[in-house]
């Protein structure tokens, strides 16, 4: 059904170590107790959290070819139509380090080199998506070879054909990709800060910041919160979300699955208050888990019955 296909662009996919510990010490040795190593990389997360919801889901960006399986494999585990470039070299290993108390640290390596025709073949690949789908999330950080500015008019191409981009970056790419006129964007109460050049933490000041980036042409703004849930802006209206108070295992994902929430939310055309309630409950569950994905629905929509979803006053 063309209704629930969606592409996902990952232009820098990462294998996820990810490794608890009592408490990191920073300078001497750590032993780690267990670990785990999944395939990952934000628009592969986002990814198979849609898959696992029912929605068609075709991904891409650039893949090293020499540690591709994992990747594939999880692929065809899940039936997602595999369109990534495949690139020389290997995808790069992230290590993500949970204390007992839940702090996460993330040591995201740069991943991959792009040659100039391995960026050609993307565009071509977005081009031809473009003719058969609607709906693209593109996320996650840049590999060397690729400019902020080649991202940006990659999100201009679609905007300009009418396509809903669901857009969450970081630093350079964030700021270059968000005066491209995406559908939604997703940055957190950090990213958000950075884009206004100073530290924001209180509800009406991202409420401020949020109403200026929807000022730029960008439809929905989602501010996410951690454990504080959700401020999100649509069309010029405010909602907030509060989550129940979660037992944390890993918040490695978790703005991930906030945004396939909030996707696969837009393509079963969902009202506001399920699509914040839903998309909220996913996310609180998916700190509850080491792995990104869902592992029980009726889970998700039982928490949904505990998250807080208002509407504001404020106007944006
Ligand atoms: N401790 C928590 N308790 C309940 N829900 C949480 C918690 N942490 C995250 N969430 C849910 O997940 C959403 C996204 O989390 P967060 O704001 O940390 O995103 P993020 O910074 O993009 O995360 P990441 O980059 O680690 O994926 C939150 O808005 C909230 O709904
Ligand atoms: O370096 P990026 O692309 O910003 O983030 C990469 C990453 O931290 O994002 C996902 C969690 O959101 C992980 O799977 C992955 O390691």
């Amino acid at each position: 059904m063309t209704q629930f296909r969606v592409v996902t662009v990952t232009l820098n996919p990462a294998l996820d170590m990810t490794g608890d510990l009592d408490e990191l010490k920073a300078g001497t040795v750590n032993l780690i107790q267990s670990s785990n190593l999944n395939p990952g990389g934000k628009g592969v997360n986002v990814a198979k959290v849609l898959a696992e919801l029912g929605a068609e889901v075709t991904v891409t960006g650039f893949m090293g070819v020499e540690n591709q399986h994992p990747f594939t494999q999880l692929f065809e585990q899940k039936g997602i139509h595999d369109g990534f470039v495949r690139v020389a070299g290997t995808s790069r290993t992230n290590v993500k380090l949970v204390e007992e108390s839940g702090r996460v640290t993330d040591l995201n390596f740069p991943g991959v080199t792009v040659s100039k025709n391995d960026v050609l073949k993307l565009e071509q690949t977005l081009k031809t998506l473009s003719k058969t789908h609607d709906v693209f999330a593109i996320t996650g950080s840049l590999p060397s070879g690729i400019s902020p500015e080649k991202l940006a008019s990659w999100i201009v191409m679609l905007h300009e054909q009418g396509k809903k981009v669901f857009f969450d970056s970081s630093n350079a790419a964030l700021a270059a990709g968000l005066k491209a006129s995406p559908w939604l964007v997703k940055p957190n109460d950090e990213e958000l800060s950075q884009w206004a050049g100073k530290h924001l933490s209180e509800v009406p000041e991202l409420l401020q910041a949020g109403k200026t980036l929807g000022q730029t042409g960008i439809d929905n703004v989602v501010i996410s919160r951690g454990a504080k849930g959700v401020l999100w802006l649509k069309y010029g209206v405010w909602y907030a979300s509060q989550p129940p108070e979660m037992k944390v295992v890993s918040t490695v994902g978790a703005g991930d699955t906030l945004v396939a929430g909030m996707c696969w939310a837009e393509l079963n055309q969902w009202d506001r208050e399920t699509t914040l309630s839903f998309a909220t409950a996913l996310s609180a569950l998916a700190v509850t888990q080491v792995n990104v994905g869902v592992e029980d629905i009726a889970q998700v929509e039982a928490l949904r019955r505990e998250v807080n979803v208002k509407k504001l006053k404020e106007q944006g």
